[in-house]
């Protein structure tokens, strides 16, 4: 090694081997994070307060995204923002529990300010919302800029709300601007802006996603019998599938089928350089809301096709006139030169009745052509080849498209179409999408084998054989003819190179296709993929603007037991929180409402009982609930009013342990008083009520006031029942009083209500003085009261003199030395005349003095009744202005409510 490399070895910094492998350990994760993070859209929650701009900002981005226009924004929309990378938007309603619910699920939080109110308590709510449940990464947006028209002021404003946004997120996070609106849409330059950092921000991975699947669903259909199927794709992780699935905000289900279908907004996978979208690469899925002429409701999707695009040109022309063969052979010619897509349409289009209606009238319905529906009659066997071919056809597209549907739809034949499944096979026809699509929805091209394979999806019980399929065989077959058909492709093909990246391609498509079927077969659900869910029985009634998260039911985490947190009340939560009173918690997936009791840890270990929670320190609660995994954060609300009246966050906290059971237990001291005092023994009544009480105590600690310890021995029968005999380290005295400290245990009540839809909450201890108006408790004992003191006078220590005279010298009683005054008073009584022996003038200098001091006194007597007085009457002065002001105050009010009434009279009087 040279010298300059062995200097810069030496330099270098060292890292330590446990750095290293932490060093490792998060490059694995990011890594792993990555990969795993380009499959599933990114969900980006658009949070503000009420009139900030939300659904504005989500049709702008889309808009910028795809060029399309949305009319009415409901639900999650999905849109294609490059070629590996799409991006969901949802709007999140300013209910708290939408809100606590989306802070969960969001990979990107786009919190919107209203620049010209400012900074709103939603946005609070929502950033406590997100700190708790695992902070995603949070972007700022300030709309409604253009309120301000001075630039000075403008700039100020921006800065001091650049500034409280930074501080609010720890600093880590951007604040972007949208200075104005037209058109009612922002401006393209910010939007592009915003939507260039979406496109390139690194996700952190949350903890509670990478552990926990789940769905958010972009579409949903209910038929009468609730049987619900939500579509979506799978996020979080890899969902395992198992048999139950909790349905947030309303309970747990089981689940009737789940299964891949064909993803709306596939990642495209050629690799060509470019990055960019063409313009039919631009997808935007947004099945609730109203996008040009898609719409898509509960039951159904229509597609308003306009109308003049679809006339045929001789259509109006009398059909009399038509009757000649010549022109009718003609039309069917034209006809049959159409692509298939086209004529299909048409065809639908000319039908006047429902296929249950033709079924009732005729016996062979011709649905589509080539294909008759025919009840009794014995299926039709074809020859082998024509039969493996359509089980082939089965078997992908059982695999691609999961639709049914059932004999006897009935599709309306208006300009509008029932497009459940049709918008698949008429946008599959490349050459019939600029015909009628004016919206370019789906601008996919596909092979023209699909629309057989949706075809048949027209007809029931056309293949006999479709129930059963022989999956195994199946596959084989078809990666053998697939191999045979490459090898011949292979012996055809002159072009050497590419050759072998189509079979490169072909290898992966196959070995991607095995990955699919092994990983369906074994319950294995990747990140990103599009699945539909089916729940029979879904009782609950679903809104559309609300998220509807499927999340997979966890081994143990519908378990319910005691659950000790770590809780700190909200400091900007006007109330601290009381010992069993009812409290809403949204912890993992699920809401509830239970009864917590509050307590702090002794030095010793003991968990001991507090009726309120402390003001801005942290305590622990013990509640009974749903597990959840140690370190998951956890959110309290008081109730599920959405008045703004009030931060509606309570508390917040974090899980520490989970147990069958707690010890917390509360102080309790016994008080009682000696009767009799023998020595070092002393009688005691009142700390118990019984003999028995007693004898549970037996031998247990008590102590005076003053510090004496001793041992409570046996039930007394003198004194009142529940007396007993108590021996301390010294003689106590009458006026002590004697403490027993014990302790009891608390008892957590088992309350647990999960909150859904139509819940009913249990009332807190206001909400019920409220409603039944019952004044607060006063305990007199429970007030502060002022305490007279008497100073207590101790006895001078007077020591026997036998026992002084056995002292050593050093404690003997010495002269005593006394203190100048004392020595004074001495004086004065030794030289004072001994009365019987003054003189008369003497007497009369005394006599004086007595009475000039009894004056005196007087005088100073009468000064204090006078101050008195004057106190008396100080105090009722302030007490007199204090009432009338109070009945000041009260006139004025009753004025006040007086006028509002007459107010209001006379603007009903004017109404009418
Ligand atoms: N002047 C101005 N108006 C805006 C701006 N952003 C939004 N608006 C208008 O504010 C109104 C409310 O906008 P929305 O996008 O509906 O707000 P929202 O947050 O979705 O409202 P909710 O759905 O009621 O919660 C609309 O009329 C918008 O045109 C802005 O930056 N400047």
């Amino acid at each position: 090694m040279s010298d300059s490399e062995e200097e810069q070895v030496k330099q270098a910094p060292i890292i330590k081997p446990h750095q290293k492998q932490q060093k490792d350990f998060y490059a694995e994760q990011l890594q792993a994070n990555e990969e795993a993070e380009s499959q599933a859209p990114l969900l980006v929650v658009v949070q503000g307060p009420k009139g900030s701009g939300k659904t504005t900002l989500i049709k702008s981005l889309v808009k910028h995204y795809t060029g399309q226009k949305i009319k009415k924004l409901v639900g999650p929309v999905t849109v294609r923002s490059n070629k590996q990378h799409r991006v969901t938007f949802v709007e999140c309603p300013s209910d708290i529990n939408a809100m606590s619910d989306l802070s969960k699920v969001a990979d990107l939080a786009l919190i919107l300010i209203d620049a010209s109110i400012g900074f709103e308590m939603e946005t609070f709510e929502y950033l406590s919302l997100l700190n708790n449940h695992g902070f995603p990464n949070v972007m700022g947006v300030l709309t409604h800029i253009d309120f301000f028209k001075d630039n000075k002021q403008l700039r100020k404003t921006r800065k001091k709300y650049k500034k409280r946004f930074e501080y609010e997120t720890g600093g880590n996070y951007k604040l972007f601007y949208l200075q104005a609106l037209k058109n009612e849409y922002y401006l393209k330059q910010d939007i592009h802006n915003l939507a260039r950092f979406i496109s390139i921000i690194k996700i952190a991975p949350v903890r509670w996603k990478t552990e926990h699947p789940f769905i958010l669903a972009d579409r949903y259909e209910q038929s009468k019998d609730n049987t619900t199927t939500f579509y979506g794709y799978v996020r979080g992780c890899t969902y395992r599938l198992n048999d139950r699935i909790h349905f947030v905000g309303q309970g747990d289900y089981y689940i009737d089928s789940f299964e891949e279908v064909l993803d709306p907004v596939e990642i495209i996978t050629t690799q060509k350089k470019h990055r960019s979208l063409k313009d039919t690469e631009k997808l935007v899925y947004a099945p609730m809301s109203s996008v040009g002429a898609l719409t898509i409701d509960a039951t159904a999707g229509y597609i308003t096709i306009p109308q003049p695009i679809f006339t045929e040109k001789n259509k109006f022309v009398n059909n009399e006139e038509q009757e000649d063969d010549e022109i009718e052979e003609q039309e069917q010619e034209q006809e049959q030169e159409l692509p298939e897509g086209v004529r299909m349409v048409r065809e639908l289009q000319q039908m006047t009745e429902g296929i249950d209606k033709q079924l009732e009238e005729e016996e062979d319905v011709q649905l589509l052509e080539g294909f008759e529906l025919e009840e009794d009659k014995p299926i039709k066997k074809k020859n082998n080849q024509q039969q493996i071919q359509q089980q082939r056809e089965l078997v992908r597209l059982k695999n691609r498209v999961n639709i049914k549907i059932e004999n006897g739809t009935v599709m309306p034949i208006t300009d509008t179409l029932l497009a459940t499944d049709l918008h698949e096979l008429i946008y599959q026809n490349k050459n019939s999408i600029n015909e009628f699509d004016s919206v370019r929805y789906l601008p996919k091209v596909q092979e023209r084998e699909s629309y057989r394979e949706i075809k048949e999806l027209f007809v029931t019980g056309f293949y006999g054989q479709t129930d059963v399929v022989d999956l195994e065989n199946l596959e084989k077959q078809i990666e053998e003819e697939e191999l045979e058909e490459e090898q011949e492709n292979k012996n055809n093909n002159q072009n050497q190179k590419d050759d072998n990246q189509n079979q490169k391609e072909n290898q992966q498509e196959r070995q991607q296709l095995v990955n699919q079927l092994t990983n369906s077969n074994l319950g294995l659900y990747k990140k990103g993929t599009y699945v539909k869910i089916v729940i029979k029985d879904f009782s609950s009634s679903v809104k559309d603007d609300y998220p509807m998260i499927l999340a997979r039911s966890e081994v143990g985490e519908d378990n319910l037991g005691f659950i000790k947190i770590r809780i700190k009340k909200h400091r900007w939560h006007s109330n601290i929180l009381k010992s069993n009173d009812p409290i809403i918690i949204s912890l993992g997936w699920r809401r509830f409402q239970t009864i917590p009791i509050y307590c702090v840890q002794d030095p010793n270990d003991r968990l001991r009982f507090v009726k309120y929670t402390p003001e801005y320190d942290y305590c622990y609660a013990i509640f009974y609930g749903n597990f959840a995994p140690q370190g998951t954060g956890l959110v309290c609300t008081q109730s599920l009013s959405n008045k703004l009246s009030k931060f509606r966050i309570a508390a917040t906290g974090v899980v520490l342990e989970m147990n069958h059971q707690f010890d917390v237990m509360k102080k309790l001291k016994l008080v009682g008083e000696p009767f009799k005092v023998i020595k070092n023994t002393a009688f005691i009544k009142g700390m118990f009520n019984s003999s028995l009480e007693v004898a549970k105590f037996q031998g247990g600690l008590i102590k005076t006031v003053s510090g004496l310890r001793g041992h409570i021995k046996k039930p007394s029968k003198l004194g009142p029942d529940g007396s007993f005999r108590a021996t301390f380290e010294d003689k106590i005295q009458m006026s002590d009083l004697v403490f027993c400290r014990t302790w009891v245990r608390m008892h957590i009540e088992r309350f647990y209500r999960l909150i859904t839809n139509n819940v009913k909450l249990m009332k807190t201890m206001w909400e019920l003085r409220q409603e039944k108006q019952i004044p607060l408790e006063f305990k007199p004992d429970s007030t502060y009261q002022d305490q007279e003191r008497v100073p207590v006078k101790f006895a001078p220590l007077r020591i026997p003199n036998n026992l002084q005279q056995n002292l050593p010298f050093e404690s003997k009683e010495k002269v005593k030395s006394l203190s100048f005054r004392e020595k004074l008073r001495q004086q004065v009584e030794k030289n004072l005349p001994v009365k019987s022996n003054m003189t008369d003038k003497e007497k009369e200098v005394y006599s004086l003095i007595q009475r000039l001091n009894t004056i005196k006194n007087e005088k100073e007597k009468k000064r204090e009744q006078k101050d008195i007085q004057k106190q008396k009457v100080k105090e009722a002065q302030i007490k007199g202005q204090k009432q009338h002001l109070e009945e000041g105050k009260r006139k004025y009010k009753q004025q006040k409510q007086k006028d509002k009434f007459i107010k209001q009279v006379k603007k009903q009087q004017q109404q009418q």
